[in-house]
């Protein structure tokens, strides 16, 4: 079974380079440093006792004359799954709300306005399996299911957006599963869903056998504290999906994500950075932690040996900004809540700076786009 070689990439570069170097191939390689955030000593003692990592980090933005400044903490929560994937189902999901809970309780502690969870955070990553049962049961309705009516009351104590990506069962639409986020109010309300649009069809991660591409486009949620939108997962490899939420108005995208070492550890740090630069908005990568095996072995379709685990998941969840500046990453092996304080008045001020959204040339893409799509395409390759 792979393992994590590094826990931490900042750590080990802040290990092995003297420090004016490290905080030069840092600028380099983060953008400009982010300030480390006061975090309460009662949330730190508390993530000790729960063991898991806790770190904060504050983004700046300038001061302006006519807007005050939007401060927001957002809370990105990367965990394992507590139990084997064997142990009943009724007893897996409880175990992760009783995991969750605790890493929520710190995240109020410190603050925390909106909180989003890993990708399906209810369940092991099982899709790899191809199996039906006993994974399907893990699916819930996105309205009432038990897991949204606990975040409700998660959301109505501490006063926080909840975004929790679960598998749905979509009960109005015969019963059919889609992998999505629900987004809930601090109010407690249900505000909406937001459903994954791209099936990854890569190695192990056999999705498409459980769920469609989501038919809901790219909604963003107007919350107390900043306009919001989900891109799950394999949908942060596609730039047209989160330029498409940051056209809706997103402030910021959470993407959380379930994904391994061998198969995306390197582009990792890219993609959601990228998009942050890209949209002129905060973007938001959360991955979850750990092993799971399975009981009944599976193949790759590859020729390879059957094997019961898909692989290390590695964590190092992070926030960028749109200035291109992020903060390090969690740990890739431990549990962990990432805080990030941000001034989401930097998104207008680096948009007027760069004007991405005006030098654009959306009506040129559109048209090309929309005649590439059509049956009688031709490619506009010029030759001798
Ligand atoms: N959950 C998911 O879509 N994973 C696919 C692999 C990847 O995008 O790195």
């Amino acid at each position: 079974m792979a393992t994590p070689r590094l826990d931490s990439l900042e750590r080990s570069l802040q290990r092995h380079l003297p420090p004016e170097e490290f905080a030069e191939v840092r600028r380099l390689l983060y953008g400009e440093a982010v300030s480390p955030l006061d975090l309460p000593s009662v949330a730190v003692s508390a993530a000790a006792k729960s063991r898991f990592e806790l770190k904060g980090y504050r983004f700046g933005a300038e001061l302006e004359q006519l807007r005050q400044p939007r401060i927001v903490r957002v809370g990105l929560v990367q965990n394992k799954i507590p139990l084997p994937t064997e142990a009943p189902v009724a007893e897996q999901k409880t175990a992760l709300h009783k995991r969750i809970e605790e890493i929520v309780e710190v995240a109020a502690m410190c603050g925390v306005n909106v909180v989003c969870f890993q990708e399906a955070w209810t369940m092991p990553f099982a899709f790899c399996t191809r199996e039906k049962l006993p994974w399907t049961e893990f699916a819930e309705s996105a309205e009432d299911g038990p897991t949204t009516r606990f975040c409700q009351e998660l959301a109505k104590k501490h006063n926080m957006v909840v975004v929790s990506p679960v598998l749905e069962r979509d009960f109005a639409h015969g019963e059919t599963l889609w992998n999505t986020a629900v987004v809930i109010s601090n109010s407690g309300v249900v505000l909406g869903k937001s459903r994954k649009n791209h099936i990854p069809r890569i190695g192990d991660f056999n999705e498409s056998t459980y769920y469609m591409e989501g038919d809901r486009g790219h909604p963003v949620f107007q919350t107390q504290f900043g306009k919001i939108a989900v891109n799950i997962c394999f949908g942060r490899h596609h730039p047209l999906n989160w330029l498409l939420y940051s056209l809706n108005g997103a402030e910021i995208i959470f993407n959380p994500s379930a994904t391994i070492g061998k198969l995306s550890e390197s582009m990792w740090p890219i993609e959601a950075r990228n998009a942050a630069i890209a949209n002129h908005c905060f973007t938001c990568a959360i991955n979850r932690v750990g092993t799971e095996i399975y009981p009944n072995a599976f193949t790759s379709g590859d020729g390879g040996e059957a094997h019961h685990d898909l692989g290390y998941f590695y964590g190092s969840s992070y926030v960028a900004a749109p200035d291109g500046s992020r903060t390090p990453e969690l740990s890739h092996t431990q549990d962990g809540l990432l805080v990030a304080e941000m001034d989401l008045n930097l998104c207008r001020q680096i948009g007027d700076q760069w004007n991405f959204k005006m030098t654009g040339r959306y009506e040129m893409y559109a048209k090309e786009l929309a005649a590439a799509v059509q049956p009688n395409f031709v490619p506009n390759i010029i030759k001798e």
